[in-house]
């Protein structure tokens, strides 16, 4: 099976968090979804949760699919889920050299990661 990265749509007030990479080198300074890779065991909720802890240092409540599976470089893919701030919860880059909330205006304007450019209509769509 491949892998899967699991990436967080997060909505707050109608805009989108989005999180500027700080590495590897070839892609720092683009922008992704929080999320990563799903552990052997792991559900992709319990692996998105987990991310968003890491990288942002909150709790998030998963919710359903954004999109399609898009293939990445090497067999794995990158599957959105929309997410949610748990409480009054505030985002910290704890892993990001930036975290920036866009508006559904916004969103084809980010600098993002490749792959992330597929999912553009997508992510209009949830945020209205
Ligand atoms: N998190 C995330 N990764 C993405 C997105 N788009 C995209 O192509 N990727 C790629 C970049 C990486 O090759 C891979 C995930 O890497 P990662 O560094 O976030 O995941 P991770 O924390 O589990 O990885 P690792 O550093 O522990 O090896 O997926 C996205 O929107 N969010």
């Amino acid at each position: 099976m491949d892998r899967v990265i699991v990436g967080a749509a997060i909505v707050d007030d109608g805009r989108l968090l989005v999180g500027q990479r700080a590495h590897p080198d070839d892609v720092a300074g683009l922008w992704e979804l929080p999320g990563g890779r799903v552990e052997p065991g792991e559900s992709e909720s319990d692996a998105l949760v987990r991310e968003c802890s890491e990288e942002l240092g909150v709790e998030v409540t998963v919710g359903e699919r954004v999109g399609s599976d898009v293939p990445l470089p090497g067999g794995a893919v990158l599957r959105i889920h929309s997410a949610v701030l748990r409480g009054d919860a505030v985002v910290q880059a704890v892993e990001h050299k930036a975290l920036c909330w866009v508006g559904v205006d916004e969103v084809a304007a980010v600098d993002w990661l490749p792959a992330d450019r597929v999912l553009i209509p997508d992510l209009e769509a949830l945020l209205g």
